[in-house]
């Protein structure tokens, strides 16, 4: 995601993503605007079909040791990044809706809490999306994914892959136990049954069918953790279509994954205001980062992961 600045005489099409109804031949339209030979554009060239590239995508430019000390000043201030080079502005914003939603409902929740539709745990959002919320993401992810044109899809789907075991791990199955249940257990949680610990308490899940309280060790907030990790997955994904501001932007693909993006973030600030303490909501974010931070922040800074995942917007 560092700036890029290729020398595109002989690349004149490259772009991070294609739509497929811009016919071969036509203008690039996720370049920059007013391209000059030092063009700055956004995507790795593994996400560019040869097609569109001219078949000069093979050729792998990597955006790290192409980049131009020569690149305009006006090119390079566009493309400024921040924190230890990790953010564009961009992913800066994205990246602190998080925290700032979770402390957010908090302050609220600590001022008041108000009964409200979504201060029921069986409220339709919760059940249906938040419950299935991998589910869901997947879809989306899916719909923003079948109208790109990628030439090597590999990349795509380990991304993919990787936020999934992690969530897997996370949330489902740990060799056993998730982890945020192993966690809980490990601070010294139970699974009352009456006033006794119970056998089948391994899991929230086992408690929750064994009629028992899950009670008295650190209980992760498992809705701080899918919807930052699916919200930052999403972002981080969708971000080059937006900030290109080409006709994907303005796609209903898009708008769908910004709709189910709105309902995590509304969820993630219902979940700030009713459920769960400060410390396990906060622990629940840090968790959602692990994954982001693996794909997003390290790969792009490993050459031979960089191509492996081809990260958008690299
Ligand atoms: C050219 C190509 C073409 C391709 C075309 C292809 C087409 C193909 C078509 C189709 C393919 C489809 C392929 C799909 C594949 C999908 C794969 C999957 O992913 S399948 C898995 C789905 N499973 C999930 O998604 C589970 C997600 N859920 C979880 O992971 C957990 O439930 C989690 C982490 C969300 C939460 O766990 P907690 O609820 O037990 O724990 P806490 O968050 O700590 O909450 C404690 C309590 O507080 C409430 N709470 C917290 N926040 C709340 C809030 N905001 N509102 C209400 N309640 C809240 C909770 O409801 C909970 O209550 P209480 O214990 O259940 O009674």
């Amino acid at each position: 995601m560092t700036s890029t600045a290729h020398s595109t005489s002989s690349l004149p099409q490259q772009q991070p993503y294609s739509d497929q109804s811009i016919p071969v031949g036509a203008p690039p339209p996720y370049t920059a605007v007013d391209p000059t030979p030092e063009e700055t554009t956004i995507g790795t060239s593994d996400d560019i079909d040869p097609e569109l590239a001219g078949n000069q995508a093979g050729s792998a430019v990597d955006s790290e040791t192409q980049s131009s000390p020569a690149m305009p000043a006006t090119q390079s201030n566009l493309h400024q990044r921040y924190l230890f080079n990790i953010f564009s502005f961009e992913e800066a914003v994205v990246f602190a809706i998080y925290p700032i939603t979770v402390c957010l409902g908090s302050l609220v929740s600590v001022i008041s809490q108000p009964d409200t539709y979504f201060s029921s745990k069986r409220n339709f959002f919760n059940v249906i999306f938040v419950k299935n919320g991998w589910f869901w993401t997947t879809i989306v992810f899916l719909i923003h994914c079948v109208r790109l044109r990628i030439s090597r899809p590999q990349g795509l789907l380990m991304r993919y892959a990787i936020t999934t075991l992690w969530w897997y791990l996370f949330t489902q199955w740990f060799f056993g136990a998730p982890l945020m249940d192993r966690i809980f257990l490990g601070t010294g949680g139970t699974c009352q049954v009456g006033d006794r610990p119970s056998h089948s308490g391994w899991t929230s899940v086992g408690c929750r069918h064994a009629a028992g309280e899950w009670t008295g060790g650190h209980d992760i907030s498992g809705h701080s953790f899918l919807l930052t990790h699916a919200s930052l997955f999403l972002w981080y994904e969708i971000l080059p279509v937006l900030t290109e501001r080409g006709p994907l932007a303005r796609q209903i693909n898009t708008k769908i994954v910004m709709a189910l993006l709105l309902l995590w973030w509304w969820m993630l600030l219902m979940t700030g205001i009713y459920f769960h303490s400060f410390l396990e909501k906060v622990t629940g974010w840090i968790m959602g980062l692990i994954s982001w931070a693996m794909l997003y922040v390290v790969v792009p800074r490993v050459p031979l992961l960089k191509r492996l995942f081809s990260v958008p917007g690299v």
